[in-house]
């Protein structure tokens, strides 16, 4: 939500919570509600490590604003911790009748991470939410794919294809960033960099995708650990340019959503117009006809009948001609 983007009412940011979990709610509203403050701090004192832990744990200078920031954040996590203690969102940590309704979905008979309906709940919405300063904020939506026993799921490919739905239906950028739930982006301007290949036409129409290596933390000077993962992103990327380019890491990694659609002279047509990916999503995304295919594309059997997961979507990406 952090990143230097203008006008960042054009950013969506889409949570998959394949736990099923109230708590994770939880977690996500608190998130919300510290980036009011959190995404002014970042730009007016320029800062680079912007996920709140990073910058908390790096060498940052102490001052009265920085405590002050520090203490709202320490504040959240402790309310997260307490949540996370007691297993379950009481009452004392519900503030209105809308969070109220979104905690009760969680609470319906027969309720399990196994067997669920989907849940899509938007927490931050661009052009109404504003920061403390103003400015507009992103758009934060939060999703719980449905789930049940009869039906596979597919883990991790199966959440970023229903992802990819849910964000066609509500927001359909063009560019889609991809991201492990256990990694920060490390810098702000990491949007522009990958647009500058996106925007470039002498790579249209050929350029699926954009991938950014990764770091671990804790590197040593000969990198011992291979934290850097050099030979993944340096040298078979490299190699792997003769064979039609490197593969999907799994995260970081910037695609033009037309690539889920098939290569540049074919194209597999998705079920609805609506998924379609010059589809103009401009109407509010909290309107009931919005959330109500929102909550249908997210949906166990969706996919039933359908070319996703063999044609469209994020299995085709991985095996696919690029
Ligand atoms: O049923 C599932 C399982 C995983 N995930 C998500 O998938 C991501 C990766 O899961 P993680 O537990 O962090 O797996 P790792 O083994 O650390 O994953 C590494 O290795 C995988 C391939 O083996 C890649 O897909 C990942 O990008 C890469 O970080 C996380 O965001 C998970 O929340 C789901 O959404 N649903
Ligand atoms: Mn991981």
């Amino acid at each position: 939500m952090a990143y230097d983007y203008y006008p960042i009412e054009k950013l969506s940011v889409y949570v998959s919570d394949d736990g099923g979990s109230e708590l994770t709610l939880f977690a996500f509203m608190e998130a919300a509600k510290f980036a009011v403050y959190w995404l002014p701090f970042c730009r007016e004192n320029n800062i680079i490590e912007r996920c709140p832990d990073a910058y908390f744990s790096s060498s940052y200078t102490e001052n009265s604003e920085t405590q002050k920031i520090k203490l709202m954040y320490k504040s959240m996590k402790t309310r997260i911790e307490n949540v996370i203690e007691r297993g379950k969102v009481d009452e004392d940590y519900i503030n209105n009748d809308e969070e109220l309704q979104a905690f009760t979905k969680f609470s319906i008979a027969g309720f399990t991470r196994h067997n669920h309906p989907s849940i899509v709940q938007v927490l931050l919405e661009s052009g109404k939410d504003k920061d403390i300063t103003g400015h507009g904020m992103p758009n934060l939506i939060y999703l719980s794919r449905e789930k049940n026993k009869s039906s596979p799921h597919h883990f991790k490919a199966g959440a970023l294809n229903a992802l990819l739905r849910v964000s066609g239906i509500m927001t359909n950028a063009p560019i889609i960033l991809t991201l492990d739930c256990d990694m920060y982006s490390n810098d702000p301007s990491t949007p522009q960099r990958a647009l500058c290949y996106f925007l470039d036409q002498t790579l249209w129409p050929k350029l699926g995708f954009v991938q950014f290596p990764q770091c671990f933390h804790e590197l040593n000077e000969a990198d011992i650990y291979a934290s850097e993962m050099k030979g993944l992103f340096h040298t078979n990327a490299m190699g792997m340019d003769g064979l039609s380019g490197p593969n999907y890491v799994g995260t970081g990694c910037f695609f033009r959503r037309r690539a889920f659609f098939g290569g540049p002279s074919s194209f597999e047509q998705p079920k609805i117009p609506e998924l379609y990916p010059d589809h103009v999503a401009n109407k509010p995304i909290r309107a009931a006809e919005i959330l109500q295919q929102a909550h249908y594309v997210a949906s166990c059997n969706y996919e039933d009948e359908s070319n996703w997961g063999s044609k469209v979507s994020f299995n085709s990406i991985l095996i696919g001609p690029w």
